[in-house]
């Protein structure tokens, strides 16, 4: 059995942040694919990406979210660029647990994504960084999300609730 439900979008949407809400309403386990990868391999996601490059993350990503598709009755939260290669997408588009894109626009990221060790891709020109991302991966997460919230303005509850009717 796959996840409850797949929660996807880019840096700062808060799929970390909003995945947990979710799972404790549900009262079922919480899993997001930058703490297994931290898990695994004792380091953190910044220190990967410093020490071995961003291709080395990548692979650790693959193989946890391999892993964490067939994980049974999980919140899933994805990392920003998990969904990204064509194995993730077609894997994606496949499973039947639902995946909710977490859309939000760059004025309402910009103040979470400020200067910030734990985002090593966003290390140098955040804002600039981050826009040039989703306007590579926007139409990715479009074209893999079974449902589309847009968070802006939106309060934690008020996108937990969303996504517990969109899923009950
Ligand atoms: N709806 C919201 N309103 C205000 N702040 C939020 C909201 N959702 C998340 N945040 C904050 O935004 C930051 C990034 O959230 P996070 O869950 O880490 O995003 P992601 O996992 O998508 O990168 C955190 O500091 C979090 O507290
Ligand atoms: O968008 C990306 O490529 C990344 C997003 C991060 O996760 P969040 O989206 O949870 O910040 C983390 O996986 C890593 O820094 C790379
Ligand atoms: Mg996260």
């Amino acid at each position: 059995m796959p996840p409850r439900v797949i929660l996807i979008g880019p840096m700062g949407s808060g799929k970390t942040t909003i995945g947990q809400l979710v799972a404790a309403r549900l009262d079922i386990t919480f899993r997001d694919t930058d703490h297994v990868i931290e898990e695994r391999s004792g380091r953190t996601v910044a220190d990967i990406f410093l020490e071995d490059g961003e291709d080395a993350f990548r692979l650790l990503e693959k193989a946890v979210l391999r892993d964490e598709l067939l994980s049974d009755e999980t919140v899933l939260a994805l990392g920003g660029g998990a969904p990204i290669s064509m194995d993730a997408q077609s894997a994606l588009r496949a499973i039947a647990s639902p995946v909710i894109y977490l859309d939000i626009s760059l004025a309402t990221v910009a103040p979470r994504i400020g200067f910030n060790r734990d985002r090593p891709l966003l290390l140098h020109n955040p804002r600039g960084q981050w826009q040039t991302l989703m306007e590579a991966r926007r139409p990715i997460y479009e074209s893999i999300a079974d449902t589309v919230i847009d968070v802006n303005t939106k309060s934690e509850s008020d996108i937990v609730s969303e996504i517990l009717e969109v899923i009950k």
